[in-house]
């Protein structure tokens, strides 16, 4: 076995199997405490949330915490292998929110056989919760799943591997497009996979300035045209009037080139016939669609992104989903609608281009960090994104109308200090 592979087991097997624990956080030793905590105290509460049920978030843990939902049908790009094999997964988003965003978070992975059934399993628990982001659930059922949960649920509704990924991609895409001086609206986009990161990753952009009309869209049937009769609605609306079948066809000049698919899928060669200065954003994981050694050994123009932890540029949607839910938390925001998504791609853009603190070098294990081919979006461990996104992200949400409380006094002013 391999050293890493033996590491990443017993890291999830010790000091206790798997990666989160339940902690209490008020005092539980004498019985006075008891009495509080539970019988009789506890009644207290509970007649003031049933007279007025928004003291929910006053008196219970609910405003703070996020239920991490999946049925393990596309995890990571190692596809549809069931619930319980989604559970490492689930449980290491419900760490990083933690870690990254002090959110208290609970996997909870559904076995079901219709989507309804999913449907109804998360409806009917949601309101015990301050937010539900959804992952790893393969399109097109995500779409309709999404959908029907904001329709019926009165607590955020996310799904993360579709805003969550195509928030990071498009602060980044911006970014790299910047340095490689080219224009979002007259870039041409070859995007590998058409599911759920695919799709909510072109839409975003599309509201970013990229033209529909200049996006290829492939799946694992090849090209997305219009004479294809094996189309999904969210597939039909990229589908192109070509007689184009191939990514050989498609790559010919593409300045961008977005992997949401699979590993290995971009070959050197086809690489080499981008436009000069092309951008690259190799997504799939845990293993990206080409090896950035080889993309830099094929080329020197390319800047190159992974979802990785291990590579520069890491375009992955931890980038993000902490964050986003830290700003509707903290405002009880209804929903995530596209002003927040889009003040939260604004946030992290920017943040690429500011001086980086040398703590974040040294968690980084670099010695420069500068806006440019090899840093085109901020580091994970940045402690400056929690206060920048969730703050953008908090004042879309009162502007746009779906915040319940006002803005925090001094939000976020001590964590940006
Ligand atoms: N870096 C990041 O932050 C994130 C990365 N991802 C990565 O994106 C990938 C897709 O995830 P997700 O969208 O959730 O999964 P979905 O199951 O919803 O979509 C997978 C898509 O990939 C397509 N595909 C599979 N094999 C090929 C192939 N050989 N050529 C072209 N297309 C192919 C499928 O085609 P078809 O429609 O024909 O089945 C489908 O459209 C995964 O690898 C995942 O790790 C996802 C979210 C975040
Ligand atoms: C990062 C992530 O959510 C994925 O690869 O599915
Ligand atoms: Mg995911």
């Amino acid at each position: 076995m391999s050293d890493f592979r033996q590491q990443a087991l017993d890291y999830h097997a010790l000091p206790t199997p798997g990666k989160i624990t339940i902690e209490i956080s008020t005092p539980a030793e004498t019985h006075k405490d008891l009495a509080l905590a539970y019988s009789p105290g506890v009644a207290e509460p509970v007649r003031a949330i049933a007279e007025n049920p928004d003291d929910v978030y006053k008196y219970t843990a609910k405003g703070n915490l996020v239920a991490v939902i999946s049925n393990g049908t596309a995890i990571l790009g190692l596809g549809n292998l069931g619930p319980m094999a989604s559970k490492p997964v689930m449980e290491g988003k419900a760490l990083l929110f933690k870690r990254f965003a002090d959110i208290d978070s609970i996997d909870i992975e559904v076995t079901h056989t219709t989507t309804a059934e999913f449907i109804n399993t998360v409806a009917n628990i949601a309101d015990s919760f301050g937010g539900i982001n959804l992952e790893d659930i393969k399109a097109p059922d995500c779409f309709e799943i999404e959908q029907k949960l904001i329709e019926r649920c009165q607590v955020p509704i996310f799904h993360d591997d579709q805003h969550g990924t195509a928030i990071v991609t498009a602060a980044g895409l911006l970014n790299a497009l910047e340095v490689q001086g080219k224009d979002i609206a007259k870039a041409q986009i070859v995007c590998l996979g058409a599911g759920a990161a695919a799709i909510a990753c072109m839409e975003l952009l599309i509201k970013c300035g990229a033209q529909r009309e200049h996006i290829y869209m492939l799946d694992s049937k090849g090209v997305i045209h219009t004479r294809r009769d094996d189309l999904n609605a969210y597939k039909a609306l990229f589908a192109n009037n070509t007689d184009k079948r191939t990514l050989a066809d498609v790559i010919d000049e593409a300045d961008v080139f977005i992997g949401v698919s699979g590993p290995d899928l971009l070959p050197a060669d086809l690489l080499a016939r981008m436009a000069p200065n092309p951008v690259v954003f190799a997504c799939s994981n845990p293993d990206p669609e080409i090896k950035p050694e080889l993309a830099r050994a094929t080329r020197d123009d390319v800047i190159i992104a992974t979802g990785r932890s291990d590579y520069p540029n890491q375009v992955n949607n931890v980038l993000c989903f902490p964050f986003i839910f830290r700003g509707a938390l903290d405002v009880r925001a209804r929903m995530i609608n596209d002003e927040m998504k889009l003040a939260a791609v604004e946030a992290i853009r920017t943040l690429a281009k500011e001086p980086v603190p040398e703590a974040v070098l040294v968690a980084a294990g670099v010695e420069k960090l500068e806006f440019g081919r090899e840093y085109i979006i901020p580091k994970p461990l940045d402690p400056r994104l929690k206060p920048r996104v969730a703050k953008a992200v908090a004042e879309a949400a009162v502007a746009s109308g779906v915040a319940r409380i006002q803005m925090p006094l001094n939000y976020m002013m001590a964590a940006e200090a």
